[in-house]
C-alpha cells in the first residue's frame, strides 16, 4: 500500500538521523520538510522562538496540543531539565503511531508521554489520570479551531496558574485569529507576538505568547 508522507519523514530520520540524538532527528526532519516535502512541523525558524520561550520558562510539566510527527515534541523535550516531563496530545492515529517511533528513536520516550485522542476529552483529565497540578508551559498547534476553546478549558480546569507559558503556532497562516483576539482582550494574559514564517515557507506567519496572569 502507498506510505503516508508521514511515514516517508519517518522512514528518512530512521536512515538517516543518529538514533539517541534530538537534534539530529530535528534536522533531518527539516532536511526532508524543506528539500522533498512539505510537513506541518514548527520548522527551524519558528522552532528557534519556540527553544527561547521553552528555555526561559524552564517548565517541570509542559503540555503540547498537536504533535503530529513528534518533531516539536522531540524539540521542546531536548530542553527539558531533569525530571521535567512533556504531555503530548494526538488526536489523529496514525500520526500518534509515527510520533511514538519518532520520539522512542530520538531518546526522549522518558520525558514525553504521548495521549492520543482529542484535546477537549484529554485535557480535563490532566489532573487526576495524568497527575498534573499545574502546567508551566503550553505549545499550541492543533486545530487553529481549537485554540480558543481549549485555552478557555485549561482555565476552567484551574490547569495553569501565575505565570504560566502558551505559546501558540500559525496565529497569522494558517491563523487563529479568534485566539489572539481572545487573549489579547483578555486581563488574564500578558501577550507578546513574534513573527515570522510559515514553515519551510516564504509565507509570512507568525507566534504569539500569552503569559496567564491570574
Ligand atoms: O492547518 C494546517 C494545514 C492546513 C492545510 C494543509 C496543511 C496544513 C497547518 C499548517 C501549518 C501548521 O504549522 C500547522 O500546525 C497546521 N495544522 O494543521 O495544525
Ligand atoms: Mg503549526
Amino acid at each position: 500500500m502507498n506510505q503516508s508522507k508521514e511515514q516517508r519523514i519517518l522512514n528518512f530520520v530512521l536512515q538517516n538521523a543518529v538514533r539517541g540524538d534530538p537534534c539530529s532527528v530535528v534536522d533531518t526532519i527539516d532536511k526532508y520538510c524543506s528539500q522533498k516535502e512539505w510537513a506541518m512541523n514548527v520548522g527551524n525558524e519558528k522552532g528557534l522562538i519556540l527553544d527561547k520561550t521553552v528555555e526561559e520558562a524552564n517548565p517541570s510539566v509542559a503540555l503540547e496540543l498537536g504533535t503530529y510527527c513528534g518533531y516539536s515534541a522531540v524539540r521542546i523535550s531536548r530542553l527539558l531539565k531533569a525530571g521535567a516531563r512533556l504531555l503530548t496530545v494526538e488526536f489523529n492515529p496514525e500520526f500518534a503511531a509515527i510520533a511514538k517511533q519518532m520520539i522512542e528513536f530520538a531518546g526522549v520516550q522518558d520525558k514525553v508521554k504521548l495521549l492520543e485522542g482529542p484535546s477537549e476529552e484529554i485535557i480535563p483529565q490532566l489532573k487526576k489520570k495524568y497527575e498534573v497540578d499545574t502546567l508551566d508551559f503550553v505549545f499550541l498547534d492543533h486545530w487553529k479551531d481549537r485554540y480558543t476553546p481549549d485555552t478557555i478549558l485549561l482555565q476552567e480546569c484551574n490547569l495553569l496558574r501565575k505565570g504560566s507559558v502558551l505559546l501558540a503556532d500559525n496565529v497569522i497562516f494558517p491563523g487563529a485569529p479568534d485566539f489572539l483576539n481572545y487573549v489579547r482582550k483578555s486581563p488574564h494574559f500578558q501577550c507578546t507576538n513574534y513573527p515570522s514564517h510559515l514553515e519551510y515557507m516564504q509565507v509570512e506567519d507568525a507566534m504569539e505568547k500569552a503569559v496567564f496572569l491570574g
